[in-house]
């Protein structure tokens, strides 16, 4: 079955007046991309332990992997959290990084019964200041709601059958703040970011094996997160329209649910899907997962404008 991400992203994109992806740009970055190496799995600040906590920690990671910028640019800094060789890491791998020191240093934390029933002040013994503690709080809870209906992580994972789609069904089901759709023109549309990268993070987690082998990786899309535009309208790929990159470059949060926000988030996709192709008809195989890899890879150095910011649980 096709992915709804995909087709949705493909509608908005036709009426999309804020943003268009500019297909000189996008030969341009895959002929780039061409002489990048296949991006492999960067397990370094993750948690790797017995199979059962891991798959616990996973679900917690992706249910909070979402805004680690801070809200108010006057005033705050990146969220950051002391990384393992002295320095600090940020966003995605401090959070990696910090819930992995949790599960060594107290297993508990991710048990149902306390994931459902996880305060303010638990998270924040955890993660320290981070951004949208309430949305988090929240994010854990149902972690644990759902790790309490299942009876555990490994009978919740074992249900989606070694596959992405019906992972991505299985936990949009069960844990509301993993529904992450918004209403364009009248017309719902999904975009999944963070059930997309629970299947890469597991089948990254796992080499593949056990509850990592998803056999449909292909499936699945770009994760439409604020990385991979940024990157993509620095490299030309994506081209905006002058009052919305006025805005971005302002740091001025976009509303949530937006047209703007929801074409950004569409035309991302469709950038991937278009560089994918690309680089398939120059004889390189690879996945849109994979291609996302590559640029998000890429969008960790530095880059001339900033990313759109919008305060959202869902990327
Ligand atoms: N499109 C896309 N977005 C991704 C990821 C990942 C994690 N993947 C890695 C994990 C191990 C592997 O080796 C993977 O490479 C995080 N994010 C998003 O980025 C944003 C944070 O950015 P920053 O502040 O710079 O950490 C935030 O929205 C977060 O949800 C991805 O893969 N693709």
């Amino acid at each position: 079955m096709e992915n709804p991400v995909r087709a949705g992203s493909q509608w908005i994109m036709r009426a999309a007046r804020w943003v268009r992806a500019d297909f000189d740009g996008i030969a341009a970055l895959a002929t780039k991309l061409r002489d990048v190496p296949p991006v492999g799995w960067e397990g370094r600040y993750h948690f790797r332990g017995e199979e059962e906590l891991t798959l616990r920690y996973l679900l917690a990671l992706d249910a909070l992997n979402f805004c680690f910028w801070p809200p108010s640019p006057a005033t705050g800094e990146k969220w950051s959290v002391p990384g393992p060789g002295g320095g600090r890491l940020t966003g995605y791998f401090a959070l990696a990084y910090a819930l992995r020191q949790v599960a060594e240093a107290d297993p508990s934390f991710f048990a149902p019964a306390a994931l459902r029933r996880i305060g303010r002040d638990r998270v924040r013994d955890a993660l320290g200041e981070i951004p949208l503690l309430p949305w988090r709080v929240r994010a854990l809870q149902e972690v644990g709601e759902a790790l309490f209906r299942f009876g555990s992580a490994q009978g919740f994972f074992a249900r989606a059958q070694g596959s992405c789609r019906r992972l991505v069904e299985l936990v949009t089901a069960h844990l509301p703040l993993f529904r992450d759709a918004a209403l364009y023109r009248g017309r719902e549309v999904l975009f999944h970011k963070r059930a997309q990268i629970l299947c890469a993070d597991l089948a990254g987690t796992f080499g593949g094996e056990g509850p990592g082998a998803l056999r449909d990786l292909g499936w699945l899309t770009a994760f439409a997160d604020y990385k991979l535009p940024q990157l993509l309208a620095a490299h030309g790929a994506l081209v905006l329209h002058p009052t919305l990159a006025g805005r971005i470059r302002r740091l001025i949060p976009l509303a949530a649910g937006s047209p703007e926000e929801v074409e950004l988030r569409a035309a991302t996709v469709m950038a991937v899907e278009e560089l994918t192709s690309t680089l398939r008809a120059g004889g390189r195989s690879v996945l849109p997962c994979e291609v996302d890899w590559m640029l998000w890879n890429l969008a960790q150095d530095r880059l001339p404008i900033p990313h759109p910011r919008v305060l959202t649980p869902f990327y």
